[in-house]
């Protein structure tokens, strides 16, 4: 099955970023998840925006960032300068979501919109013709390695029947606790971006796990 496979860097070694991206881009990972955590929407920080510009100067891979930050707006700017390629906000942090959606286009990215497990898809009725991708997140955010959500299932075949009768072609982005496993079962349900994190990194060999990922 065509799909693109993230590897979300959160469970990458922090003491070595530099070697884990060489090792990314020279992998078939098609592009690299960045989650950026603020101690406030989340209960944990990961990388803050020194890191992210320099990461960004090394990766041969597009860059996406997943903002788990509240008054995400603040920041547009700055992604667009250090060169993120899809700006993905989350829906919980956003009162005026329209207009952040139109910022991020204005300043030339592209724009994904990501769902709590408690938030139901039709929260994004009425914006989906502006989105370039929904992001589902299938454990709750903020940490690595946690177990998937079976329910995300149902919850991503809801919404690409959303997307298809509105004659769409959003993407759908998957991600928390993907594996072989429930990696297979949301593409069949309508996902076509995977983000995997603690499955490649923890693997004894990340670049062969990326193949073997790629090949489902
Ligand atoms: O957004 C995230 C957590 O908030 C991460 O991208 C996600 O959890 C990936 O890690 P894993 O594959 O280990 O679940
Ligand atoms: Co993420």
């Amino acid at each position: 099955m065509s799909f693109i496979l993230a590897p979300s860097l959160l469970s990458a070694n922090f003491l070595h970023l530099e070697e884990e991206i060489e090792i990314l881009n020279g992998s078939m990972a098609d592009r690299l998840h960045l989650d950026i955590m603020d101690g406030v929407f989340v209960p944990n920080i990961s990388i803050g925006l020194q890191q992210v510009k320099h990461l960004s100067r090394i990766s041969f891979k597009p860059l996406d960032a997943h903002l788990m930050i509240v008054e995400p707006q603040k920041f547009i700017g700055l992604f667009r300068d250090f060169g993120i390629q899809t700006l993905t906000i989350h829906y919980e942090t956003c009162t005026h979501l329209h207009k952040i959606i139109m910022q991020i286009k204005e300043n030339g990215m592209k724009v994904g919109v990501a769902l709590n497990p408690h938030t139901p898809i039709e929260v994004l009725t009425d914006v989906l013709e502006e989105l370039d991708r929904v992001l589902i997140l299938s454990v709750n955010p903020g940490f690595g390695g946690q177990k998937f959500i079976p329910n995300s299932y149902s919850k991503v075949s809801r919404l690409k029947n959303l997307i298809n009768k509105k004659e769409l072609n959003t993407s759908i982005e998957v991600d928390g606790g993907i594996d072989i496993k429930t990696g297979k079962m949301m593409l069949e349900a309508g996902a076509n971006i995977l983000v995997v994190g603690s499955f490649i990194f923890e693997a004894k060999n990340p670049i062969e796990m990326i193949k073997q990922m790629k090949g489902l």
